[in-house]
């Protein structure tokens, strides 16, 4: 008789993908509760928390999360003069995390972002499918019909040239939202009702059922190399080593002559600088369930320069060339910072105040992350965190 077959070993308990290579940055000014919500999917990771706003204020985090935590009080502690590059009272303040996290990979969230259900009614692992496309290449050169060729199911169509077929290293997953989607004050205003959700019924004259079937696209593609793109911060990843540098969320918020731009600035800047490294950029699944609309009025006041600057800032960031001898990500926004202090100071002054950030912030970048060999050689003080 046939050996029976041998009891397959069980399962050795599968680690979540790149536990150890990934931090989960949230800016908050609120009690974190929104995390029970995530709790499957996070736990196993750790967290950075970016405090804004008044760091007296105790913000909750609900147990079993591994986290450090930063206030202003930290941020100027551990970057003195630097800290002026950091935004207060404004989610531009995430970047602080970005700079402090010794990972290789980033993803950004909102507090008031929640877990997705798709069409099927599953729960959307929006980290899971994050860490997913960052992991595949990305098509930036030659626009593929199908979308991402490296998802289950799909491939290059016919026409598609083999030379092409390897793609490039992806350095930005960017998610979508149900829900509430992240339109701009205007927008909210004159729809204030506009929900993007699977469907949402809605009864007209008692017999009329009509759904009204909004926006949820199973699909993720890349975007095309020199095509710019609105960034939104709320829903991020992103691989540190390939971008980070790139990743800073401008001056924002107080003492600001804008606001709610700086997810907008940080992925004007990293795309023109994926386009010159031959880096990739996706947009598409995941999507996330976004709970806030934020008062109108208040983000109007914020973001009303920034309606009317964009139309100069959008040409700018089109025309930019970045030299050849542009071969890393810092050198590039040094560049870039060059340029947007000579080609957007006569927008506003301010542009020069953004310009000089720039500058700062590379410098606090390269302080706490020394390349390897110069950081045994200094041995540098790291950021102290708050350890939980
Ligand atoms: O002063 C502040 C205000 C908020 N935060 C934290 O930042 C995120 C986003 O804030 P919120 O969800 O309240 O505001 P939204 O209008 O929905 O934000 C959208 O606009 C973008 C602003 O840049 C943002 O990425 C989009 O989601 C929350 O976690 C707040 O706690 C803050 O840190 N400081
Ligand atoms: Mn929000």
């Amino acid at each position: 008789m046939a050996h029976p077959p041998s009891p397959s070993p069980s399962p050795s308990p599968v680690s979540p993908p790149l536990k150890d290579e990934l931090d989960i940055v949230i800016p908050t000014i609120r009690n974190l509760d929104f995390l029970e919500m995530w709790r499957p999917f996070f736990q196993a990771y750790h967290l950075i928390i970016v405090q804004d706003g008044d760091p007296t204020k105790t913000i909750r985090v609900p147990d079993g999360f591994d986290y450090e935590l930063y206030n202003r009080n930290d941020v100027n502690r551990i970057l003195g003069p630097k800290a002026s590059c950091i935004s207060f009272k404004d989610s531009a303040c995430r970047c602080f995390g970005f700079l402090v996290s010794k990972k290789k990979y980033i993803f950004t969230i909102d507090d008031d972002c929640f877990v997705a259900k798709d069409p099927s009614g599953k729960e959307i692992n929006a980290l899971a499918q994050h860490i997913k496309n960052l992991v595949t290449p990305s098509t930036p050169l030659f626009f593929n019909t199908l979308y991402d060729p490296y998802r289950e199911g799909a491939d290059f169509v016919r026409g598609y040239p083999f030379s092409y077929r390897e793609g490039v290293a992806t350095a930005i997953s960017h998610g979508l939202w149900l829900n509430i989607p992240d339109y701009d004050a205007p927008t909210q205003l004159v729809k204030p009702l506009e929900r993007n959700t699977r469907f949402s019924l809605s009864l007209s004259h008692f017999s009329i059922i009509s759904l009204l079937i909004v926006l949820y696209v199973d699909a993720v593609m890349t975007i095309p190399k020199g095509t710019l793109f609105p960034m939104c911060g709320m829903n991020l990843g992103f691989n540190r080593e390939l971008i980070g540098p790139a990743m800073y969320f401008g001056l924002m918020g107080d003492g600001q002559p804008i606001g709610r731009y700086d997810d907008m600035w940080a992925g004007w800047c990293a795309k023109v600088i994926c386009d010159h490294l031959n880096l990739g950029v996706k947009t598409g699944l995941p999507y996330i369930w976004h709970s806030k609309a934020s008062n109108p009025f208040v983000n109007l006041k914020k973001e009303y320069k920034g309606i009317y600057w964009q139309e100069e800032i959008i040409p700018f960031f089109q025309s930019v060339v970045l030299p050849k001898e542009c071969t890393t990500v810092q050198k590039c926004y040094i560049e870039l910072s060059k340029q947007v202090k000579e080609k957007l100071n006569p927008v506003d002054p301010y542009f020069e105040k953004l310009a000089d950030a720039m500058l700062t912030w590379i410098e606090a970048w390269e302080e706490l992350n020394p390349p390897p060999q110069a950081a045994a050689a200094a041995a540098l003080p790291t950021a102290t965190p708050v350890k939980k």
